[in-house]
């Protein structure tokens, strides 16, 4: 089997590290985002307590009844908020849809920024206050530790260190909470459903909190697949096609997938917590000059992140 090096990085190093700790987590975070496009992060703010409340609460969302959480399906979200129900999402290129159902949480501006008008409201869980109060911490320290692993990829790009503040300020970013559903008879799937087809992620970069069982793969230059397993509660950091975009594929936005359990172990659940933490649509994602050279053409046209969301939206089946 191949050797992938995914470097288990402390946040707090950089945060909060003397200039040449600092300087060191830039290097390997940069190194690793360019190697395999994964790191895996310690001391990132979400205490274990946070994250064994929010698998709680997760799990009583998808516990409820079937009709309760499809009055959470909103048309003409495509599922940017809200429930989004079996069988609705396809990854690129897949005939099968995953088998998946989840609920998204997007943005709360809370300042004067304009950009409030733009955004659909966040959807509430009446029967559940628990779970709206403990994704919404969620999100903000995950929004947190994000800015912070976006200033030294910054630095490792020799940018300016708050060169993404700004662009992720009020930022289209979405944190998704997934159930991948139990099946109690497989041999009645067609035989290529997944629970998550191989794919990118969309965004800058995908925080992932630790799932609740294993079946995260990553597909290797070597072309064969890798298990990604995460320490307790460290959070999994990837490369979205955004940051690939902009860096002209210096940092790899790596495909992935989930893969099945054995046979018997397909009648329990699986649950996950990926952040996709997105820029202002108006962010250009247009290649750094410093990223292309002779040896480097261009690889990518020129679109804002706006643009690029809608366009990937529709591929997924998401957005008609
Ligand atoms: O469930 C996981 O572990 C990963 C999910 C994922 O890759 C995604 O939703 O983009
Ligand atoms: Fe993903």
């Amino acid at each position: 089997m191949s050797t992938v090096n995914i470097p288990r990085l402390d946040l707090n190093s950089y945060i909060n590290g003397t200039e040449g700790e600092r300087k060191k987590f830039s290097d390997e975070i940069g190194a690793a985002f360019n190697e395999t496009g994964f790191v895996t992060i310690t001391n990132h703010g979400l205490s274990k307590e946070l994250i064994d409340n929010l698998y709680k609460q997760v799990q009583n969302l998808f516990a409820l009844p079937e009709d309760v959480k499809l009055k959470y399906e909103i048309p003409g979200l495509a599922g940017q908020r809200g429930y989004t129900s079996k069988g609705k999402e396809t990854a690129k290129g897949f005939k099968v849809p995953d088998l998946k159902e989840f609920w998204q949480i997007g943005q709360t501006v809370t300042d004067n920024d304009p950009i409030k008008f733009v955004y659909p409201e966040n959807v509430h869980v009446e029967e559940l206050p628990q779970f709206n109060e403990v994704t919404q911490e969620v999100y903000q320290r995950l929004e947190a530790a994000g800015k912070h692993l976006l200033q030294a990829i910054a630095i490792y790009l020799g940018l300016d260190e708050h060169y993404f503040d700004s662009k992720v300020h009020n930022g289209n970013s979405i944190l998704r909470t997934l159930h991948y559903f139990p099946i109690e008879n497989p041999d009645d799937l067609p035989p290529d459903a997944v629970r998550a087809g191989a794919h990118e992620d969309i965004n800058l970069i995908t925080l992932l909190i630790g799932a609740s069982a294993d079946g995260l793969e990553l597909y290797t230059r070597e072309n064969t697949w890798f298990p990604v397993k995460a320490h307790g509660e460290d959070v999994v950091v990837n490369v979205g096609d955004m940051l690939q975009r902009l860096t002209n594929g210096k940092l790899k936005s790596t495909t992935h997938r989930v893969v099945n359990p054995p046979r018997e172990m397909m009648k329990f659940s699986r649950f996950s917590v990926p952040f996709f933490l997105h820029p202002r649509s108006e962010m250009d994602l247009t290649s750094l000059p410093s990223t292309i050279d002779e040896e480097h053409p261009k690889q990518f046209s020129d679109m804002t992140a706006g643009e690029y969301l809608d366009e990937r939206l529709r591929e997924i089946g998401l957005k008609k």
